[in-house]
């Protein structure tokens, strides 16, 4: 008689059983969310794949980036994208670890050779929020900046959110803020500044979510390309955890960042120019995407969509990039 215990293994497990010492080593960064994000990631890979539910099964391998040891600069005065990937990806590449586990939206849109972006998992909200300190008034759901006095001083580092921001309140001061989402909720609360802007798939995964007083609709500040998704990446010659991770792969996230990515990679901005992009897919299965470039100061400000077949999700956001950079000034990708 069969029990639990003697079943046969399904064969997926079976496979990945078989398939090399345990171990498997995932590489994160080293902050709250990214180790949140990993241990979602473990899980939910633990749960397609039951015979990777042991102890021993993952190896946590914290890297520091270039973009962790950076705090108090402008990532964009150091120059170069990828700040937050380029450590992980080397211990990819040196077998120092397995996979690697990232926010989306901090990795390059052009892998490095021998690396993939095997998966993408489900996503969390994509909107960014506005974190209010003390001296901000009641948030109207109607008016989302309403609550923000007359020049206030706002803290974010992004160029994205700056722009939008400024082009919708010209009197606001923005002022760099960096550090991790602690960090720079910390700095609110003790008055350095009067509000931030983060996004809101962090402050909920860290169970900070009622610190986001007014939550922005896309419409009035389009989010970055990937924000809410976690992607994996792996050796491209790793055939196995490859096939393994596309298993886990979550289809609208992977369609909506097909397309966000591709926009990102096609207006082919320096680190110094604001661009948006954000794609849903639509109740009938169309996905829609929108495209946003800027200038910093939210001086100029240009923001199209574009909706077609989810299959096209990669070409979309290609026409939709060469669309926007036709039609922006030179100078803003310089
Ligand atoms: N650049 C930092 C970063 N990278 C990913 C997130 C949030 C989570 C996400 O967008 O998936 C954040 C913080 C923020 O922008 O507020």
């Amino acid at each position: 008689m069969s029990s639990a215990t003697s079943a046969p293994p399904a064969p997926q497990a079976a496979k990945h059983s078989r398939m090399r010492a345990l171990p498997l080593r995932v590489g994160t960064r080293a902050s709250p969310l990214a180790l949140w994000q990993t241990r979602h990631f473990l899980e939910i890979i633990t749960g397609f794949c039951p015979v990777l539910r042991g102890v021993n099964a993952f190896e946590e391998h914290a890297i520091a980036t270039t973009g962790d040891l950076v705090q108090n600069r402008r990532l964009a005065e150091i120059g170069g994208k990828g700040l937050f990937a380029k450590e992980i990806h080397e211990a990819l590449l040196d077998r120092r670890v397995d996979f690697a586990v990232h926010s989306l939206k901090d990795l390059e849109t052009e892998m490095p050779a021998g690396i993939v972006l095997a998966c993408t998992l489900r996503r969390e909200d994509a909107r960014d929020a506005l974190v209010l300190g003390p001296g901000c008034g009641t948030p109207d759901p109607a008016d989302p900046y309403a609550c923000l006095p007359a020049g206030a001083v706002v803290g974010s580092s992004s160029l994205r959110r700056q722009s939008q921001l400024l082009a919708a309140r010209p009197d606001l001061k923005v002022v760099t803020l960096r550090g991790n989402v602690q960090t720079r909720l910390d700095r609110v609360a003790r008055g350095e500044v009067t509000a931030t802007l983060l996004a809101l798939a962090g402050l909920r995964r860290l169970g900070l979510e009622d610190r986001a007083a007014v939550v922005l609709p896309p419409e009035a500040m389009v989010p970055a390309a990937g924000q809410g998704i976690v992607g994996i990446t792996t050796r491209a010659d790793d055939v196995e955890l490859r096939e393994l991770l596309s298993g886990i792969e979550d289809r609208e996230a992977a369609a909506v960042s097909k397309a966000e990515r591709a926009l990102l990679a096609a207006l082919d901005g320096s680190c110094r120019t604001p661009i948006g992009g954000h794609a849903r897919l639509l109740p009938d299965g169309t996905l829609r995407l929108t495209g946003l470039v800027a200038r910093e100061d939210g001086s100029f400000l240009l923001k199209r969509e574009i909706e077609g077949a989810a299959e096209d999700a990669a070409r979309l956001g290609t026409t939709l990039g060469e669309e926007l950079r036709a039609d922006s000034p030179a100078d803003i990708f310089g």
